[in-house]
């Protein structure tokens, strides 16, 4: 087993999955992500974006290969350990939203902070600060099923920040979203990670989007075909110049 270079804070060698059905996710995916890095995972449909982000977050464990976070192996954990590790260090915003019906919103905003054991007072009041950067601050109160699908993913947002994950994998964050609401959401997202130091890895098929990243991993019928870097930038105003430049295109 070779050990992954120190500045990774996220390292995969030679992944290789196959769902249920025997068809091909993953066919020998290698790549770094820095700390602090937002990298872009894109690609067609289909290509494998999600899957690499499942076995990049310790969701599902690849079939071979190895991942790595912090120089440790997260492919030698077994499940109680990789659901530890999503739960204390990862955060995750799918696709869709996704919110326990039961819970008010700013409740389920607040829920991966009091599952890591913050209290109930502290939990809310991060929640909701990051819920009012995103515009739904004034459904706090709600039930899931009184806001609109954009209004819930924002929510869903809102959640994957509040507990400042040291990594966040982001599925197609904005995809319930009108076009019009895009930039708010994906400048807010950037933005905050770049100010908090969350790493990032955003699965996206569009160019737009993937413009805000630092570098751009393409993926193709589950295989790296192509690596892109962005020049650096020195500084977070600079940071979200260039999200509001490739947004504006
Ligand atoms: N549970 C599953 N069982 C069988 N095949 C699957 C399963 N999930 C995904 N696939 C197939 O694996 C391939 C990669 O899927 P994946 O969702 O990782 O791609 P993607 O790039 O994220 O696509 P999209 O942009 O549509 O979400 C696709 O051909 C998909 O149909």
């Amino acid at each position: 087993m070779v050990a992954p270079p120190d500045n990774d804070v996220l390292w995969a060698r030679a992944l290789h999955f196959r769902h249920d059905d025997g068809s091909p996710g993953l066919s020998g995916v290698s790549l770094g992500v820095r700390e602090g890095e937002i990298l872009a995972v894109s690609g067609p449909r289909g290509s494998g974006k999600s899957t690499l982000l499942r076995c990049l977050s310790g969701l599902v464990p690849a079939d071979d290969g190895e991942v790595w976070f912090n120089s440790v192996p997260v492919h030698t954990m077994g499940p109680a350990a990789r659901e530890r590790l999503r739960r204390d260090r990862f955060g995750w915003i799918d696709p869709a939203p996704v919110l326990v019906p039961e819970l008010n919103v700013w409740e389920n905003a607040a829920l991966p902070l009091m599952l890591r054991g913050i209290g109930r007072r502290r939990a809310k009041a991060a929640a909701l600060e990051w819920m009012e950067r995103l515009d739904v601050g004034d459904r706090a109160r709600k039930h899931p099923v009184e806001l609109t699908h954009a209004e819930r993913q924002r929510v869903c947002i809102a959640r994957a920040l509040a507990p400042a994950p040291s990594v966040l994998f982001a599925d197609e964050p904005t995809a319930p979203l009108h076009r019009g609401d895009h930039a708010h959401v994906l400048r807010t997202l950037t933005t905050a990670a770049r100010s908090h130091g969350i790493t990032v890895v955003l699965a996206t098929h569009d160019a737009r989007t993937a413009a805000l990243a630092d570098r751009t991993v393409s993926l193709l019928d589950g295989r790296c075909v192509r690596t892109v870097h962005l020049p650096p930038v020195s500084g977070p105003a600079e940071s979200e110049g260039r999200a509001a430049c490739s947004l504006s295109v």
